[in-house]
């Protein structure tokens, strides 16, 4: 398969750099009308996937929302993203995983090995066990074509108190940050490892230019707008994938009411 970067590349020249959430939250669940159960999560996923299929490059589940209904959610899940593949879909799985290097490599497996059931594009990974303890997940991507997007300066508002620290004249993200570009060296169009910006970060401190993709969560029910987005990231504008959940999902459960939400952000962001 070709490398992750490239697939991604040629995805948002055709269908745009949004990447649509798909977060099954309970009060989701009940203002579509659905039970708070695998059954209902089911009928979630499948109409989000229907509603964007040739719509936008990248959809991201967040594994959570499938993981609390039990074996029964993740069996959703593993469906969904097979479906999601199946309908031309990148998959970015949101489920920030992180452990010693052996474990580590066990998610891989996991996520990105060709042989797993629930092998997606691209998985979100911590980098706060250390930069190293990611390295099953870059060597099981390269190996497969896969991505992999690290957290560095999250939408959170407690993020900087780790993000923020400084190792000598660098931040504990800025660190990130440069690992990741010296992994994506010489990568064309772009690497496949991203990394994990929030659009509410206020103001942008570090250097996000890595060559590779930068996923960026917050935009609409964090309060992100296409506007801050514009004016934090406009020279790495190419590599940006701007992220919303919520505030897509909450015009469903009608498909053409999910897919007209997509086309206004969508055609926001140009
Ligand atoms: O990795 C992520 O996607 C992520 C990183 C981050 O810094 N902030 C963040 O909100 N996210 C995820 O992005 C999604 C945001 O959802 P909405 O706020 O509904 O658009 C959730 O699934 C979060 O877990």
């Amino acid at each position: 398969m070709a490398p992750f970067g490239e697939r991604l590349s040629a995805a948002v020249s055709t269908y745009g750099p949004l990447c649509a959430g798909i977060d099954p939250h309970a009060s989701l669940l009940a203002d579509w009308g659905l039970t708070d159960d695998a059954a209902g999560l089911a009928t979630f996923a499948s109409t989000v996937i229907e509603a964007l299929a040739g719509e936008v490059a990248v959809v991201k589940p967040q594994s959570a929302f499938f993981e609390r209904h039990g074996a029964a959610g993740v069996a959703v899940l593993e469906r969904t993203i097979q479906d999601a593949r199946a309908a031309g879909l990148l998959v970015l799985l949101d489920v920030k995983r992180g452990d010693i290097g052996s474990t580590a490599a066990a998610y891989a497996d996991a996520y990105l090995d060709a042989a797993s059931p629930m092998q997606v594009d691209a998985v979100t990974v911590s980098p706060y066990l250390g930069f190293g303890s990611l390295d099953p997940f870059l060597t099981a991507a390269e190996r497969n074509g896969g991505g992999v997007f690290v957290l560095a300066l999250t939408s959170n508002p407690e993020g900087p108190e780790v993000q923020h620290a400084r190792i000598g004249e660098r931040t504990v993200a800025g660190a990130m940050l440069d690992h990741l570009r010296e992994r994506n060296a010489g990568a064309t169009p772009q690497g496949s490892y991203g990394a994990v910006v929030g659009a509410t970060v206020g103001e942008l401190t570090e250097d996000v230019a890595i060559n590779g993709p930068l996923l960026i969560p917050g935009l609409g029910a964090q309060g992100g707008t296409v506007a801050d987005l514009r004016r934090l990231f406009g020279p790495v504008w190419d590599h940006v994938l701007p992220a919303s959940s919520r505030g897509i999902l909450s015009a469903g459960p009608d498909v053409s009411a999910l897919r007209k939400a997509v086309r206004a952000v969508r055609d926001e962001l140009g």
